[in-house]
Order: structure tokens, then C-alpha cells, then sequence
């Protein structure tokens, strides 16, 4: 018999357990006030968006007599915010740009840096190849990139955010990315304060890695400065921002409201009470519309995550978990009576949670999906189980151990099969099969999450027990320091986005929603886990976001 076995669930509740000290949470009730069954639609603003919609379209239907107007223009777009409602429109205009001005990869237009990059960027953004060898012509006989360009203050910032669509091997834009980031890092204090802000932004968050409600917002007030914006689209812009903040309000109350009803967090006071990040964690991922399901079902799945990941990581005692991986092994409610209480209200729970999402993939047809999601749940509570028996056995694995398993650990590997299954017909058992075999893309976002997460993390979480880092394992088998280890994360990031540009372009079977929302979920960490973990303390920056797409409105 396995020695848990005979271990009574309810009989070690007095145990000291390793307790983290989260800070509470910060938006108590503040979005019940949204709960609603239905969103009301001011019929007006909801008539001129349509208009707005239809002559943006007209534009984007006219010829290509210049492409890089066209281009700038679909930039503008999709950095606005916008682009989900001209997807096809715009997918037209670049596949005949590409098929017209690249030849086997090489663009055959010629124009100053800004507007290169523009158009190297926009078609890469799209999963469209191009060459970076187009931007040899700004180097010099030495093979450096010319000083020359060092006063293009908005070809440099072009350059700098073309950069990260970097895939491995290509030396020219590592070389561009180091260019230009020293060079406008020390010329920003020169520039006027508009400009100074757009370099010190990109500068702190590449767009590439930025995510695009974040984008959306800051770009509406940037476009708006500039004398050129397109007054159509800027309305448009504006008025479709505020009217999905309406939806998305909805959304926040309605999972709150949820939430509260369901009072889990009371009754397990150990976990972190992050109700609204977890919202804003599945905003993240997708912002559109018709998401709206999806992104429901996905916060109450992250919040789950968060409440199993704080009883893995602190406060279970290891014959406890050992029981509550059993009974996820078994995925049945009979499993219940052989849980200690709290850990029946979890397990109660998440079977409910699965219970939702199976009546509504039964709905759509799409029921198969679930069996992907089991598995995948599977693989990660299994994994939180292998990290707290190395923390209770005070075990250092070796680098590849530790990171098979935290990879999966990092839950991303499971939300990105949860994200694909409200996303309709897109996501086929074929993608299914793909997404849950940990494709390059996939395990990019894990090593993104998980490298960043233990950079910013390590000190906070050592200090209570906590499964040795990256870092430990890092320093141990090299026995070396932890600028070191550090340095090694931040080449592990470096790479990982590398991998995820890489499947972005060579996936072509896979429609780009799909991808989006696995990048989604990195950039998630590129701006919540940079200096600080965001998400555990989540009074800050991760606020003042949320006020900022959440609370606040455009001004029109
Ligand atoms: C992406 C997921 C699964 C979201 C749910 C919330 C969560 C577990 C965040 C990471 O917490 P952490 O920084 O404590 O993670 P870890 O314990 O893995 O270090």
C-alpha cells in the first residue's frame, strides 16, 4: 500500500505550514458595480462606429500606389488598437505588398530607415518573411552601423523596435538592437519631451513585447499629437476603446461577483486574493469581442491555478498534496472524502469550473477540447507535486531536471490549451494536438515566464521556503555567483523569443489568433514580472494598468 494511504486528511490541520505573506488584495469590491447580465449598447456611438469602420475599410481598399503610406497606415491601425476589425482587409493588402516588393525574401523598395523598418516590422508582425539584409545599406565600409544614423531619432526607434523580430542567427539585427538602444538611450535627454517619452518607453517596453491593449492606449494620445493622424481612424480608435472598456467592465463584475458568491477566498485565506488580476491576466491574452466566453472560462481556470499553485507552494504539507495529485490523477468528485477540508473546497471547485467549460464546448460542438485541458491539468499538478518533494527533500536537480519541470510549472504550457478552447472553429483538434506537444512558441512563453518570474522572485520566495530557483540549481552545478545565473535567465529570454518569432513565422498552418494569444501570454510577463512579480504584489504598476484600460475612459 502507498504510505499515504492510511493518512488521515483532517488530523495534521494544526501542523506549522509554510505560510507566504501575500499582500491583500486591492480592488475589494470595486467591479461588482459592473455585474450585469447584458451590456448596454448606446445605439448612437454604436451606429458612428459602424460608419467610422466602413470608410477605414474604403481606405484600405484603395490601390497600393504607395506601400509605405499603406503600411504605415496599417500600422497605425493595429497599434491603435483596431485591427480586429479589418483582419481581412489588412491581410490582403500585405500579401500583395509582399508578393510584389519582396523577392526570395529580400525587399526591393527603396526609402530612408523609419519607413524600411516600418515595412520590415508590419510584414514580420504577420508572419510574412522578409530578409534583414535590407538594412545593410545604413552601415558603413567597416561594417558597423553608420553614425550617420544616430540624428534619425525616428529611424533609430524604427530600427529598434524592427529588431525584435529577431529569429536565431541573424547578426544584423542583434548588432541593430545594440546600436540602437545605446545611442537613443543617450541621446533621449537631447530630444523634446514628446519624443524623449516615445524612446524612453520603447526603450523600457519594446512593442513587440508590449501588450496591445497596454499599446493601444498609450498610442491613441501619441497618434492624436501627431499634426498627420487620420481624424476617421483616431475617432474610431477612441470610440471602440471605451465602448470594449463597457465590455470588459462587464466581464471583471460578472467573475467577481462569482467569485464572491463562491467565497473561496475566504475560506482558503492562505492564497492570494487576485480575483481582478486573473481577469486581467485573460484580457490580456485576447481583448476582442468574441472572446468573451473565452475569456471567462480562462480567469476562472488562472484563478484556480493561482489558489493550487499557494497550496503547492506553501501551504499543503506533502502528505496533503500527495492526496489532492491522487484525486487529480482520478478527476472524479468521488475522490472528495479522501481530502482534508480545505482542500475539498478547492477540488469541489475546480471540478465546477470544469463542469462550466464542458457545457459550453458541448454547446459548440467543440466537447474534445476538454480531454487536452484535463491532460494538460494533469502534467502541471503533477509537476507542483515533483517541486514539493524536491523542497521537502531539500533537493537541488540538475539544470535540465529542474527546468522540464518548471517549464510546466510556469502554467503556461496549460493556459495556452485553455486559451485555444473559446476560440472557436479556428482551434481544430489538429492545433489540439500540436498546442499540447509543447511547440517551440509554447515553450518559449514557459521559458519567458518562468526565467523572468524566478529573476524577480527568488528573494521573496526563498525567504519562506520555497523550491530552489533556477538560480540555486544554476549556481550549484556551475558553482558560480548569481550575476551569473542571472545573466543566464536573461540569455534564456533573449532565446526564447527567438523560438516563439520563429514559429510566428514558419507555423503557417497555424491562424495567427493562435499564435497571438501564446505571445499574449509572454508579453504578459515582459511587462507584470520586470522589475517586481506584479501579480503577487499587485499594488503598483499592475493598478495603475487596470485603472488605466478598466476604469478610466478615452477622453473623446
Ligand atoms: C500563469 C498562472 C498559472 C497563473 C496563476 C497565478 C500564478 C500561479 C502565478 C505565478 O505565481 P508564482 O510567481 O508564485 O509562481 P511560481 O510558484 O511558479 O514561482
Amino acid at each position: 500500500m502507498p504510505a499515504v494511504a492510511n493518512f488521515d486528511p483532517n488530523s495534521k490541520l494544526d501542523l506549522p505550514r509554510n505560510v507566504a505573506d501575500y499582500p491583500p488584495n486591492v480592488w475589494g469590491d470595486f467591479f461588482l458595480q459592473y455585474a450585469s447580465e447584458s451590456m448596454e449598447l448606446d445605439q448612437n456611438i454604436a451606429a458612428e462606429i459602424d460608419c467610422l469602420k466602413n470608410e477605414v475599410k474604403n481606405m484600405l481598399a484603395t490601390n497600393i500606389e504607395n506601400p509605405f503610406y499603406k503600411v504605415k497606415f496599417i500600422d497605425s491601425i493595429c497599434r491603435l488598437g483596431v485591427g480586429y476589425h479589418f483582419e481581412h482587409e489588412i491581410d490582403q493588402v500585405l500579401q500583395l505588398i509582399h508578393k510584389t516588393y519582396v523577392v526570395n525574401g529580400e525587399i526591393i523598395l527603396e526609402d530612408n530607415l523609419h519607413s524600411l523598418a516600418v515595412l520590415f516590422r508590419v510584414l514580420r508582425q504577420r508572419g510574412l518573411y522578409v530578409s534583414p539584409d535590407v538594412f545593410k545599406k545604413f552601415k558603413d565600409e567597416q561594417g558597423n552601423f553608420s553614425e550617420r544614423n544616430i540624428t534619425d531619432v525616428e529611424g533609430m526607434l524604427s530600427l529598434f523596435e524592427a529588431s525584435h523580430m529577431m529569429i536565431h542567427g541573424e547578426e544584423i539585427l542583434e548588432e541593430a538592437l545594440a546600436f540602437t538602444s545605446t545611442h537613443l538611450e543617450s541621446i533621449s535627454t537631447q530630444l523634446n519631451p514628446s519624443l524623449a517619452a516615445q524612446v524612453k518607453h520603447s526603450l523600457t517596453q519594446a512593442l513587440r513585447k508590449n501588450l496591445p491593449r497596454l499599446e493601444a492606449r498609450r498610442y491613441i494620445s501619441i497618434y492624436e499629437q501627431n499634426t498627420s493622424h487620420n481624424v476617421i481612424l483616431l475617432r474610431l480608435a477612441k470610440l471602440d476603446f471605451n465602448m470594449l472598456q463597457s465590455l470588459h467592465q462587464m466581464e471583471f463584475g460578472n467573475i467577481c461577483k462569482w467569485s464572491k458568491e463562491l467565497g473561496i477566498t475566504k475560506k482558503l485565506p492562505f492564497a492570494r486574493d487576485r480575483i481582478v488580476e486573473c481577469c486581467f491576466w485573460s484580457m490580456s491574452v485576447y481583448f476582442e469581442p468574441q472572446y468573451s466566453q473565452a475569456r471567462k472560462m480562462m480567469s476562472k481556470v488562472i484563478a484556480h491555478l493561482s489558489f493550487i499553485d499557494d497550496t503547492y507552494d506553501s501551504y499543503g504539507t506533502i502528505d496533503e498534496l500527495e492526496l489532492f495529485t491522487k484525486a487529480v490523477e482520478r478527476w472524479d468528485i468521488s475522490c472528495l472524502d479522501d481530502l482534508p477540508n480545505y482542500m475539498k473546497i478547492l477540488y469541489k471547485s475546480l471540478l465546477n469550473v470544469y463542469e462550466e467549460i464542458e457545457q459550453e464546448t458541448r454547446k459548440e460542438g467543440r466537447i474534445y477540447t476538454l480531454n487536452y485541458f484535463v491532460k494538460d491539468f494533469k502534467k502541471i499538478v503533477q509537476a507542483y507535486m515533483t517541486e514539493a518533494r524536491w523542497l521537502d527533500k531539500n533537493y537541488v536537480p540538475a539544470i535540465d531536471e529542474y527546468m522540464s519541470i518548471s517549464k510546466i510549472t510556469s502554467g503556461y504550457p496549460v493556459l495556452s490549451t485553455t486559451s485555444y478552447i473559446g476560440m472557436g472553429d479556428i482551434a481544430t483538434e489538429d492545433i489540439f494536438n500540436w498546442v499540447t506537444t509543447m511547440p517551440k512558441i509554447v515553450n518559449g512563453a514557459a521559458l519567458v515566464c518562468r526565467l523572468n518570474d524566478e529573476i524577480v522572485s527568488n528573494e521573496f520566495e526563498q525567504k519562506r521556503g520555497h523550491v530552489c530557483s533556477f538560480l540555486e540549481c544554476y549556481m550549484t552545478q556551475y558553482d558560480t555567483n548569481r550575476e551569473a545565473a542571472i545573466q543566464e535567465c536573461q540569455k534564456g529570454v533573449e532565446n526564447a523569443w527567438k523560438d516563439m518569432n520563429e514559429d510566428c513565422l514558419t507555423q503557417t498552418k497555424v491562424p495567427l489568433p493562435l499564435l497571438t494569444s501564446v505571445l499574449n501570454l509572454a508579453r504578459f510577463i515582459e511587462v507584470y514580472y520586470k522589475d517586481k512579480d506584479n501579480y503577487t504584489h499587485s499594488e503598483g504598476l499592475m493598478k495603475t494598468h487596470i485603472k488605466a484600460l478598466l476604469v478610466d475612459p478615452v477622453p473623446i
